[in-house]
């Protein structure tokens, strides 16, 4: 019988910072203990093509929905798959690539579950892929920061002007409007970075973060984790509403606070954590620095996560043998 995995999907806009995230929550449970997917390789037209045809990469109608779809579904029965692949360099294609079976694997001497984490533009868009998730995360960052990142990555990445990025932001704008954001609604956790006052570019572990948890997540005592880590209560901030649960953390919140938070939430992770190095925790490529917002909200993720496995695992939603 094949071993179904833990399944996480990940959306948001481009450069929303779902890769930075994902492969943050990837490396604390390690990497080669997780399978990643990005669902953009599932792009129909190549980069000459969809120019010619007057259409964006957020428009489903440019994707194989269907592969996609296919896909996800056979990952989430433990099945493995043949991916396409879109190169970001060349904006074409690459052959495709074996992903094998998501299978189980050890930990603490027992058989767990395996992540599969699928991250991307259209991850959460069709019933058929939301009905396959366990968890779900949408990336919310404030749209002049998204712009800051994406004009850096695609500048520095993928050989365009500053220019030319502004100017496809643009032009994708109703795409975004039409079928990206509108995924919002259907994620457990909303991660909304956004600038403090006086923000400098030049140092972006700044930031603030607001994640907003759902109540559709199950009510784990979050406060209780959180309670012994702040001192300061303006500086991490859980607040109960009728709707979610918005936990706020600040950007100048000091190193010692940030870490010993971290080591909190890490001891709750307790062996599901062992494979992993904390300075890779809350890493962005372009600074090689660290963000403790980016750190705590990857922290978070791998806590839900590794709780939501347990309870998954606990009630015979997913059985490994
Ligand atoms: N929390 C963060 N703090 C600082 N910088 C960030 C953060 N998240 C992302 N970035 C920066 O934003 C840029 C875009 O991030 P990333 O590549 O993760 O976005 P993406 O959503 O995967 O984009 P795409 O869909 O276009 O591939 C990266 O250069 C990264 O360094
Ligand atoms: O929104 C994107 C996700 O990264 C890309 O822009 C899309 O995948 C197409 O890439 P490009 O045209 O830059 O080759």
């Amino acid at each position: 019988m094949p071993h179904r995995p833990f399944m996480l999907g990940i959306a948001g806009d481009s450069g929303a910072g779902k890769t930075t995230l994902s492969s943050g929550v990837a490396r604390l449970l390690g990497v080669e203990r997780t399978t990643n997917i990005c669902v953009d390789d599932y792009h129909k037209y190549d980069r000459k093509q969809r120019k010619e045809l007057g259409i964006t990469p957020l428009n489903p109608a440019c994707n194989y929905m269907d592969i996609m779809e296919q896909h996800v579904r056979l990952l989430s029965e433990g099945e493995p798959i043949l991916k396409p692949v879109y190169n970001h360099t060349t904006g074409t294609f690459d052959p495709p690539v074996y992903v094998p079976a998501p299978r189980a694997v050890e930990e603490g001497g027992r058989l767990i579950p395996r992540v599969v984490i699928l991250e991307g533009l259209l991850t959460l868009f069709s019933p058929e892929m939301r009905g396959r998730y366990h968890l779900t995360v949408y990336l919310d960052p404030e749209e002049e920061l998204r712009r800051e990142w994406k004009v850096k990555r695609d500048v520095a990445k993928r050989g365009y002007t500053p220019e030319e990025v502004l100017a496809d932001i643009e032009r994708r704008m109703p795409d975004s409007r039409a079928f990206i954001w509108p995924q919002k609604a259907h994620a457990d956790i909303i991660v909304r970075f956004y600038r403090p006052p006086g923000y400098d570019p030049e140092n972006p572990s700044t930031l603030n973060v607001r994640i907003t948890l759902k109540h559709t997540l199950p009510r784990l005592d979050l406060s209780e984790v959180l309670h012994s880590a702040y001192e300061d209560e303006a500086l991490i901030r859980l607040e109960a509403r009728k709707e979610a649960d918005i936990l706020d953390i600040t950007g100048n919140v000091r190193p010692e606070q940030a870490q010993t938070f971290e080591r909190i939430i890490w001891e709750h992770l307790g062996h599901h954590a062992e494979h992993f190095d904390p300075s890779l925790v809350g890493t962005f490529w372009d600074k090689a620095g660290q963000s403790y917002p980016l750190a705590l909200t990857q922290l978070i993720i791998a806590y839900y996560l590794v709780k939501m496995r347990e309870l998954a695992i606990e009630r015979g939603h997913l059985r490994v043998a």
